[in-house]
């Protein structure tokens, strides 16, 4: 079912559930959540790689990239309410101590501060995948932070759906270097950039110097990270080996996309 048509405001998705999108949730507690899909798979970015890990998916996001590789959470978010006690008892099914909380934009949901307090009373390690335009207290082990560059905005040509209408919104949400360098105090975090090119790289760096400008948290260039470009293996190959040499060159981490590498883009993966 969809769940809203356009996240024009943080928290809206919710919102919109409230005005009558709710018909197949179960009961009505405000813990519940837009989730688009829920699998077991090895996490494929960042530091944790290759580490087994339950993923939970929810929609709605409050930017929209291009090239967003979870379209139906954003462009067109879809998925249906679960309240949290039912997403740890499918949490529980796995076989795994470590849960990817990711989207959309997971932080949007009041929702998904619940679910990780449930989470880390059960023990498991919390990744949290976000965009960094959120701030929320919560047990997170490890903030995997996405900032969005200006190459991710979805001008009239690269627009996946419509002719740009998105692209102000995007443009004047996209960073917000106070969020981050909350995010960064609080949390072990990582930033894993998507690098499009090399006319990523200097963004890169003017933003990591603006953000250690705004905190005494530390942010070593080992826990900048990035990131090729691309949904498909087909992709990969014209962006992994660029973004390796760049990553070498200024110094940052690499990261692959160890799931599209083993299972292109398949769904659940
Ligand atoms: C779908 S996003 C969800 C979490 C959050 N909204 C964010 O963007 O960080 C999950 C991760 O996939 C990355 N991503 C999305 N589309 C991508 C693409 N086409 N190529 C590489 N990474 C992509 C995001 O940057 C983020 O690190
Ligand atoms: N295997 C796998 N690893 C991932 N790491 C972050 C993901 C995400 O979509 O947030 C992701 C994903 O979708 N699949
Ligand atoms: S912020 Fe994340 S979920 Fe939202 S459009 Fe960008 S990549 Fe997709
Ligand atoms: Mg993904």
């Amino acid at each position: 079912m969809p769940v809203a048509d356009d996240t024009d405001a943080l928290g809206e998705t919710v919102e919109r559930r409230d005005e009558g999108q709710d018909s197949d949730r179960d009961g009505d507690s405000d813990d519940s959540l837009p989730i688009n899909e829920l699998f077991c798979s090895l996490q494929g970015e960042g530091r944790l790689a290759g580490v087994p890990s339950v993923f939970v998916r929810t929609s709605g996001c409050n930017l929209r990239c291009w090239f967003c590789d979870s379209y139906h959470t954003s462009w067109e978010p879809t998925g249906d309410w679960y309240g949290v006690a039912d997403l740890v008892a499918a949490i529980d099914e796995f076989d795994a101590d470590h849960v990817v909380l990711t989207g959309g934009e997971p932080l949007i949901h009041d929702a998904s501060v619940d679910l990780l307090e449930a989470l880390a009373d059960r023990g498991y390690h919390t990744t949290v995948e976000t965009n960094g335009t959120v701030y929320r207290d919560a047990p997170i082990d490890l903030a995997s932070v996405s900032p969005k560059l200006a190459s991710s905005t979805p001008t009239e040509e690269r627009d996946p759906k419509g002719d740009g209408e998105w692209a102000d919104r995007h443009e004047r949400r996209r960073l917000d270097v106070e969020t981050l360098a909350r995010l960064l105090e609080r949390y072990e975090t990582q930033l894993k950039f998507v690098v499009t090119g090399p006319g990523d790289v200097d963004e890169i760096e003017t933003l990591v110097s603006r953000v250690r400008a705004a905190t005494d948290a530390p942010l070593p260039d080992d826990r900048v990270l990035l990131m090729p470009e691309g949904q498909t293996r087909e992709r990969l190959n014209e962006t992994r080996e660029v973004v390796a040499e760049l990553a070498i060159e200024r110094g940052y981490r690499y990261t692959p996309r160890l799931h599209v590498d083993l299972w292109n883009d398949a769904p659940g993966t």
